[in-house]
């Protein structure tokens, strides 16, 4: 018989850890047993914390030591000869959400996490030395710790309507360490291992469907959410008395281990480097577990995915991703500032003010999520059919790919209408202008608008640098005005900045908040400010850059110096996607505003009459920064000129965004700096493991350096 994985643990090594579990949430595990169509017993295990399916099920220490215990009798009812087979699923629509991380954040030292480790082998580990066969029936969602379970057995089922699958553990600065990172790789390969837990790690990990996961080789067989459970029984059944032979074509080899599992970690590190460095550790750590996967028993790889959980459970990125984890999941729910919803008038007709870019991708989504006539105008027929197009273009996309039937999509093609005559928004209660980005326009548009909607109506702009106040400075009610600014793309990224003047009144803040949630945005209040949050900072750390490099820093070097923030894009790519002439206006408006912190950079004007910056191949990938490009920072180099070197940029980059966040809070841009690491996280892609920028500032001693103080105590900070 293979030596115990689970033999290394003991009970009483746990008891310490019940004291974190949380009562409200505990997930129960219970037993009932079921007549298998061959004869026999399967036991089948539910998990379960008795809360319908928005609180999905997760593992906290006194779920996991009562599962356990569970398992310890169900191996005494195997060796009786009472049971055939053991299988575990969950309550509807979930098998199990991972960890319980509401009190993980509470582990007192490296011990403790080292316990909770253990405690996870301990109990799930158990699934695979029961002495029968164990299987997982996967009826929903499973995420890090869940799928874990579903590992752990010996086979396993799937419903084709759950929901995801995921180990999303290196995106929250830790590794799937309750088995996953040594028995995936054993049981798909390694490369299929690399895609499920390190791809992207600085994004959300990748999310399976079941058709991937089942592809993947994470399922053995895939069942239509009908007869679920009753198939996977009868299939079980039929794997116990070997009707069924079980072919797991993407298991590795002998060959796969000699050869190709080395070298396709050696091809995940560098790709792990060129991405992101040094930023984040937990990704490194996970593929280090990984390659060992290729030798090591699972004794030994249980161990070393304790070891390596306990150094980074305890660690400043673990600490900081849970202020994250917190940030999105409970602060975004409740916006700082919103009035009461009831102020909030219904939207029963939007009118879109623009039909480039931006406008037709939000009118898109206005008409998904609100359900009501959206209608769009330009300044000629040609403009409106082009978004008119893109907008149905997207509904009919979505219908191929059966995430609309074709009601729904026929249904929201005929809400979408254009127009070049604006009195047909005369019956709008909602109207939002994506226009250029000028303030003459932008004001004589509103104003001609209040004309034709009604004095309740709202104003709403999705301007990026320009003053809201301003735009509704030609109204007769400025109060129904309000800023409600979209990040591109719009279909993906979460965060709508809500801004409010001096003017807006309760109910038109209300409405605006409103119509975020409804179409599934997180929505931050601003002020009226230049940039308002996300813009302001990316300008800051835009500005930085052109400085750096008029000085006669290299780009590279200046790229170097920020990838230390782990930001998506470095300076250059970032401004290349947002277009070289907003580039230079956005850090116009922000020098404007403030000539002594913002640059201005004649370079990037220069280059953005010339178009060019960066070196792209035939695909349209940056390779480097154009030669002509170089030549014409060259050009506006000072006589007195010096360039940085990365540490020193770094480090002022550091302490100048410091200082600037430390303004917008002393200018209540927003209420807290909690609210500016929301925006940094859903608008810019400011990476969870980092737990914020300004936590992030204080544990650099930016903070400290820029203002004298922190923003936060040092808990927060993940100084451990
Ligand atoms: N592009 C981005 O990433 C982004 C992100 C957030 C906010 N914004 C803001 O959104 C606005 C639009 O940006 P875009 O990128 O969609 O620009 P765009 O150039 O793609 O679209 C602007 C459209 O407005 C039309 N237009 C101009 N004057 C008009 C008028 N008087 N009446 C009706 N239509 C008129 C133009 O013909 C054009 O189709 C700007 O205020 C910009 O700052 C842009």
């Amino acid at each position: 018989m293979a030596k115990s994985a689970v033999s290394q643990y003991t009970r009483e090594q746990f008891d310490s850890l019940l004291a974190l579990s949380d009562d409200e949430v505990v997930t129960h595990s219970y037993v009932r047993d079921v007549a298998l169509p061959s004869g026999g017993t399967l036991a089948l295990i539910t998990l379960d914390n008795g809360r319908d399916h928005t609180r999905p099920s997760t593992l906290g220490p006194q779920g996991l030591l009562e599962l356990a215990g569970v398992l310890d009798e169900l191996s005494q009812r195997a060796s009786a000869g009472e049971i055939q087979a053991v299988a575990v699923t969950g309550k509807p629509f979930i098998l199990a959400a991972g960890a319980d991380l509401s009190k993980v954040g509470d582990l007192p030292d490296r011990d403790a996490g080292l316990k909770m480790a253990q405690l996870g082998h301990y109990a799930l580990g158990k699934l695979g030395e029961l002495g029968v066969p164990s299987f997982c029936f996967i009826n929903g969602l499973a995420l890090g710790g869940g799928v874990e379970v579903a590992l752990n057995c010996d086979y396993r089922t799937l419903d084709s309507s759950a929901a995801a699958l995921a180990l999303p553990e290196v995106f929250l600065g830790i590794i799937p360490g309750w088995g996953g990172a040594w028995l995936l790789p054993n049981l798909i390969g390694i490369e299929n291992a690399l895609k499920v837990v390190v791809e992207n790690p600085l994004k959300n990990n990748r999310t399976l469907k079941p058709a991937q996961a089942l592809e993947l080789g994470i399922a053995d067989v895939m069942f239509s959410p009908a007869n679920f459970l009753e198939d996977s029984i009868r299939w079980a059944d039929g794997v116990i008395t070997g009707s069924i032979s079980v072919k797991r074509p993407n298991a590795p080899g002998k060959l796969e281990r000699a050869v190709k599992w080395d070298a396709a970690i050696g091809i995940a590190r560098k790709m792990l480097e060129k991405r992101i460095g040094t930023v984040a550790k937990s990704p490194y750590a996970a593929l280090d577990l990984l390659k060992a996967a290729k030798s090591s028993d699972k004794a030994t790889g249980f161990a070393a995915e304790d070891e390596a959980l306990a150094d980074l459970v305890s660690g400043d990125q673990f600490a900081a991703s849970i202020y994250a984890f917190n940030l999105v999941q409970k602060r975004a729910k409740k916006p700082a500032g919103a009035p009461d919803k009831e102020h909030a008038k219904p939207v029963t007709k939007v009118g879109v003010l623009g039909a480039g870019l931006m406008a037709s991708q939000f009118a898109l989504l206005f008409v998904r999520r609100l359900k009501v006539p959206v209608i769009i105008t330009d300044l000629d027929q040609a403009r409106v059919d082009k978004g008119l197009d893109y907008i149905r273009g997207e509904i009919t996309e979505l219908e191929n790919k059966g995430r609309l039937d074709a009601d729904e999509a026929n249904q929201l093609r005929a809400l979408v209408t254009g127009t070049v005559d604006k009195g047909d928004f005369a019956d709008c209660d909602w109207v939002i202008e994506a226009v250029i980005e000028e303030l003459t326009i932008k004001q004589d548009l509103f104003a001609e608008m209040e004309g034709i909607i009604s004095p309740e109506a709202v104003l709403a702009t999705n301007t990026s640098s320009l003053s809201v106040e301003q735009i509704g400075a030609k109204l007769s009610h400025p109060e129904r005005v309000v800023g409600f600014h979209f990040f591109n793309p719009v279909a993906v990224m979460p965060l709508i900045e809500v801004v409010k003047t001096p003017h807006t009144d309760e109910a038109t803040l209300a409405t605006a908040m409103a119509t975020a949630a409804k179409l599934r945005k997180n929505a931050v209040i601003t002020a009226d400010t230049p940039g308002f949050v996300v813009n302001r900072i990316l300008a800051k750390l835009l500005g930085e850059a052109m400085h750096a490099v008029e000085q006669g820093t290299p780009f590279e070097d200046v790229v170097a110096a920020q990838k230390h923030f782990g930001l998506p894009m470095d300076p250059f790519v970032l401004l290349d996607l947002v277009g070289l002439k907003v580039g230079a206006h956005v850090l116009d408006t922000h020098h404007g505003a403030f000539p002594d912190r913002f640059f201005e950079s004649k370079a990037l004007h220069e280059l953005a009459d010339a178009g060019v910056l960066l070196e792209k191949d035939s695909k349209g990938q940056a390779k480097g920064i154009d030669k002509k490009a170089i030549a014409i920072v060259e050009k506006h180099r000072p006589a007195d000129a010096r360039p940085y070197s990365v540490t020193e940029l770094t480090v002022r980059l550091e302490d100048g965004l410091a200082d600037e966040i430390h303004r917008m809070l002393e200018d209540t841009v927003v209420e807290a700096p909690e609210d500016i690491d929301l925006c940094m996280i859903l608008g810019a892609g400011w990476p969870f493991q980092m737990g914020g920028v300004t936590p992030f500032l204080d544990r650099v001693g930016a903070s400290e350096r820029a203002f004298g103080g922190t923003f936060h105590d040092p808990r927060i900070q993940g100084v451990s």
